[in-house]
């Protein structure tokens, strides 16, 4: 719990909001752009939406399969829980994957509450898309991926 909140308190400091804009993107629809440098280890964003136990996932999962809208608004956390941004989510839902990212994600849970940070890597030029490895588990129906870097592993799972 202290370690969770000094992260948060140093994410806070760091946290001068960075300018982003979500627009077409060159691997999948929509991606998020950064519109000025950030630095390597720099705060970017933290992927808001609703925490929701396993089991509404599932439902939730279900749901989303059947109107369509494929279920991948939905961050899935180690213990099984899981942060939907399909209804409220804030714009960090538009990052895309990618085998070579810029960013990372970190979980971080203050007082009891999980949320999820993403940092920057490495130095981030202005114009960049920002990208995190999903870390998708492997499935045998894959979603080729199109993240264009030269170590791409071809698939998202
Ligand atoms: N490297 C990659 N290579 C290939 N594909 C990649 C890569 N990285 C990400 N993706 C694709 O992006 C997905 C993740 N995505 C990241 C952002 C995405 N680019 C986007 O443009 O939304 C968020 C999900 C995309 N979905 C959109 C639903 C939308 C919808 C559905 C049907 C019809 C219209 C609209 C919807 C709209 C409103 C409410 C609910 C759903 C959610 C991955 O599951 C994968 O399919």
């Amino acid at each position: 719990a202290a370690e969770g909140a000094d992260l948060l308190k140093a994410t806070q400091l760091k946290a001068r909001k960075k300018r982003l804009r979500f627009q077409r993107s060159k691997i999948h629809d929509w991606g998020l752009v950064a519109l000025e440098p950030i630095e390597a280890e720099d705060f970017v964003i933290e992927y808001v939406g609703e925490l929701i136990r396993p089991r509404i996932s599932d439902i939730r999962e279900r749901q989303y399969e059947k109107m369509g809208i494929g279920s991948s608004y939905l961050f899935r956390l180690d213990d099984g829980y899981v942060v939907d941004a399909t209804k409220r989510g804030g714009i960090a839902r538009f990052i895309n994957h990618s085998c070579e990212p810029n960013c990372y994600t970190k979980v971080i849970s203050v007082e009891g509450q999980k949320k999820i940070f993403i940092y920057a890597k490495r130095h981030i030029s202005a114009g960049e898309e920002l990208t995190y490895n999903y870390k998708f588990p492997l499935e045998e129906k894959k979603i080729p991926c199109h993240c264009g870097s030269r170590r791409c592993r071809g698939s998202l799972n």
